[in-house]
């Protein structure tokens, strides 16, 4: 069913975004259009995304959700939208469902989806964009979170990725053969093969394992240590069926790029096993932060991020800087946090989020740390060299 103003100018109700910390919504106060968050389903084929939709769009939330599906010209994704439509056209147009909920699909990337959406239809508070089971969200985050000509009204809330209990493993350890062949041409360089689920699994914010009714007890354990070693600041969830009684805080509104949760980089510098030979977890530790300081950090992560060069050891190589979170104590008391998806980085205002309020404001470290997610960056020698070049960066006289 469609609506009769199909080409009135969008009107963005107000949503959970008034509520919005840090520097994605400066100045928001002032604007009359509110950002309306956004949210990337992602996981490997199969794992239930589809079934998550479903179960978030017919769930009692009280939101009125977009849902996009991004497909490439797929058969497999014509497919799934009509699953999630229940109807029997190819969806182009926005469909209506019982809840309110408007669903449609895009052939295109996701945000040439978005400008669909504001075009045709503004008044929703929420939307989820489903990519296909193949789609690396390292590719598609950057263009939501800090995005220019879209910052005015939408923001990127988080990334969940949904994992199949039953089969991750078997899709780490062994990737196909257009995954081998992509890695190659990505600078696999021989080493330990990156896979689909590997990136995936890297740049969420929540991890979902599903399925959990198909494994054992102890399948189940393996499988959380696996994934817990490959990304260990994602909040971690375990459903079977994508059910999820309470959305809020675990798959929407997470502000996964507006603030960051100072116990969750304590907790991600405590994991330290290394059962995944190819992307890992590293946590850095920084000492208060002055201006000056800031300044040679900011140096610093543009020559690691955007020019892949550790400075003062070129002899580092071949790592890859997937997801990375900061957490600095300025020399004012004030707190600054940190983002990052693959070269995207951005130093913000902020307050921390955290619960626990028996730990000194920076955690256990009065400076603050940064924890990064990559490939190549688990061994101890890989971690060593990064937090001698970063100590010597910020100590150095200007
Ligand atoms: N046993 C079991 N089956 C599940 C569970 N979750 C989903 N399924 C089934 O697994 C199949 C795939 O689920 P989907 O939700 O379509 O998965 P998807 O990630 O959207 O799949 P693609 O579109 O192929 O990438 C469906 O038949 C679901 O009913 C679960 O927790 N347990």
């Amino acid at each position: 069913m469609m609506d009769e103003d199909d080409d009135a100018p969008p009107i963005l109700v107000k949503g959970d975004a008034t509520t919005t910390e840090g520097a994605l919504a400066t100045g928001m106060a002032d604007m009359d259009i509110l950002k309306v968050p956004i949210t990337i389903i992602t996981g490997y084929l199969g794992a239930g995304k589809t079934t998550l939709l479903n179960y978030i769009l017919t769930a009692r939330h009280g939101k009125k959700i977009a849902v996009i599906l991004n497909e490439f010209g797929n058969s497999a994704d014509i497919e799934k939208s009509l699953t999630i439509n229940q109807g029997d056209q190819q969806v182009e147009e926005w469909l209506e469902l019982a809840n309110g909920c408007i669903c449609c699909s895009v052939k295109d990337s996701g945000v040439n989806a978005i400008e669909l959406l504001m075009d045709r239809r503004g008044a929703f508070d929420y939307i989820l964009l489903e990519t296909t089971g193949l789609a690396d969200p390292g590719n598609i985050a950057p263009l939501f979170w800090v995005d220019e000509g879209l910052g005015s009204t939408i923001y990127l809330d988080g990334i969940v990725t949904l994992v199949d209990a039953k089969n991750v493993l078997r899709c780490l350890d062994q990737p196909t053969s257009e995954e081998a062949a992509h890695d190659e041409n990505h600078g696999g360089h021989g080493g330990p093969l990156l896979s689909t689920a590997h990136l995936q699994i890297s740049h969420a914010d929540v991890l979902v394992i599903n399925k959990t009714d198909l494994v054992t007890e102890a399948e189940l354990e393996a499988v959380q240590q696996r994934i817990s070693s490959i990304n260990a600041l994602a909040q971690m969830r375990l459903t079977d069926h994508s059910k999820i009684p309470h959305l809020e805080g675990v798959v929407l509104d997470l502000h996964a790029y507006d603030r960051v949760d100072a116990a969750s980089l304590d907790f991600a510098s405590k994991g330290h096993s290394h059962l995944d030979s190819t992307i890992g977890t590293i946590t850095l530790t920084l000492p208060t932060v002055t201006d000056k300081r800031l300044q040679r950090l900011d140096a610093w992560l543009r020559s690691v991020l955007w020019s892949s060069v550790l400075p003062g050891h070129d002899v580092v190589t071949n790592w890859e800087i997937h997801r990375l979170k900061g957490r600095l104590t300025m020399s004012d008391g004030q707190i600054k946090l940190l983002q990052g998806v693959r070269e995207v980085f951005e130093l913000i205002d902020g307050s921390d989020v955290s619960t626990n309020t028996t730990q000194p404001a920076g955690g256990t470290t009065p400076g603050g740390k940064i924890v990064i997610i990559g490939r190549n960056l688990s061994g101890d020698t890989t971690r060593g060299a990064f937090q001698r070049s970063l100590n010597t960066a910020v100590n150095e006289e200007i």
